[in-house]
Order: C-alpha cells, then sequence, then structure tokens
C-alpha cells in the first residue's frame, strides 16, 4: 500500500519473485470508467474506489481460500478500504512510507503508465497512514529496491506469522 508512485508494482514483483507467490497488479482491476479518470487527472472518490475494492478483496479471497500467501498492490489510502480488503481474510499489510518528493521524483520519471504526477497531491490528501492496531509492516519506502525487499524478508523472517490470524507482529 502507498500512494501513487510510490514503488508498490516494483517491490511486490521483487517480493513475488523473491517468495514465490503469486502476484497481482491492483492497478490492472480498475473498472475502465476508473482508469480514464484519473488518466484525466481527476482523483478517485470512495464511490469509484468502492467496486475496484471488492475486486482486490475477492482476488486476496480465491488466494487465501487455496491456502497459499500471494501479493496484491493497492494504494489502500484509507483505513476503511483496508478494513474492506483485509475483512475475513489474514491480510498482512505493507506500507511502503516514502517523502512526498521523492514520490514526485519517482513519477516524474516515469513514462507509460496512465497516472499523471498531477494527481500526487490528491493522493498525499486521501492517505491515512495506518493506525497502531492496524497489521502494518511500515517499509523504508526512499530506499533503494533491493534494500526495501531486504527490510521486509527480513522483518517477515524475524517475526513469524501466528498461524492463527496469519500475520506478523504489529509494526516495523
Ligand atoms: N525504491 C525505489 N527507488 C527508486 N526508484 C523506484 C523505487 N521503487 C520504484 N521506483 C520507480 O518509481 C516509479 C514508480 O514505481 P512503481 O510503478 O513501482 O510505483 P507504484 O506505487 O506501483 O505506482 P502506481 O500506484 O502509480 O502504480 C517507477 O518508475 C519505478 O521504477
Ligand atoms: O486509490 C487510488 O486513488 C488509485 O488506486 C490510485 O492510487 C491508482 O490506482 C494507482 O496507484 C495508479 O497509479
Amino acid at each position: 500500500m502507498g500512494v501513487s508512485g510510490t514503488g508498490k508494482t516494483s517491490v511486490a514483483q521483487a517480493l513475488a519473485r523473491r517468495e514465490g507467490w503469486p502476484f497481482m497488479e491492483g492497478d490492472s482491476l480498475h473498472p475502465a470508467a476508473n482508469v480514464a479518470k484519473m488518466h484525466a487527472g481527476h482523483p478517485l472518490t470512495d464511490a469509484d474506489r468502492a467496486p475496484w475494492l471488492k475486486i482486490c478483496h475477492d482476488w486476496l479471497a480465491k488466494e487465501a481460500e487455496a491456502g497459499r500467501g500471494a501479493i496484491l498492490t493497492c494504494s489502500a489510502l484509507k483505513r476503511k478500504y483496508r478494513d474492506q480488503l483485509a475483512k475475513d481474510l489474514p491480510v498482512q499489510f505493507i506500507y511502503l512510507r516514502v517523502k512526498p518528493d521523492i514520490v514526485a521524483q519517482r513519477l516524474n520519471s516515469r513514462v507509460g503508465h496512465f497516472m499523471p504526477p498531477s494527481l500526487l497531491p490528491s493522493q498525499f490528501a486521501t492517505l491515512e497512514e495506518p493506525d497502531e492496531d492496524e497489521p502494518v509492516i511500515v517499509a523504508p519506502g526512499d530506499k533503494s529496491l533491493e534494500e526495501i525487499v531486504d527490510y521486509v524478508v527480513n522483518y517477515l523472517d524475524k517475526h513469524p506469522m501466528d498461524p492463527k490470524t496469519r500475520q506478523v507482529e504489529n509494526r516495523a
């Protein structure tokens, strides 16, 4: 989770490769109208995100049902979105915390993506950082890709999952 351009896709792909998990790009699950809206420079509303979050949740539910680890990228900007994503599922969030100026640099140099950098301020305005009681690993998203993935893998190694909740100990 994290705002657009924070590195979710890059980290998730690398982590999925390392852990051998199926990976789903959350952006590819958006209804076409949402992609068109963002591409045109308009932020999504709660109502726009609701059907998308349901599709994301259903993908996670399918993977959990199959009894395997899996990783999904999703901005999951608000607490209520995260609660919806994790409803009745053993979901562990990884929050890529990155300073706004660094995200802006990354977005400005990214090519071929539908999301315009002009939407970044609205992404940060919408972001509710995870609360203490949420199942989240806060990763140092400003670092290099390799350092971030190492951090998450080490964290997971050191904090084995609770067999009941299948979540790791809260917080980094
Ligand atoms: N740790 C990093 N260090 C430097 N550049 C990075 C890092 N992580 C990602 N990038 C670059 O920043 C840009 C945004 O990364 P990425 O597409 O993975 O972000 P994202 O959070 O998935 O974005 P979106 O939500 O908009 O799809 C890409 O060009 C990527 O190569
Ligand atoms: O919740 C949102 O506002 C959106 O999901 C965005 O964050 C994008 O999907 C995305 O990350 C594209 O770059």
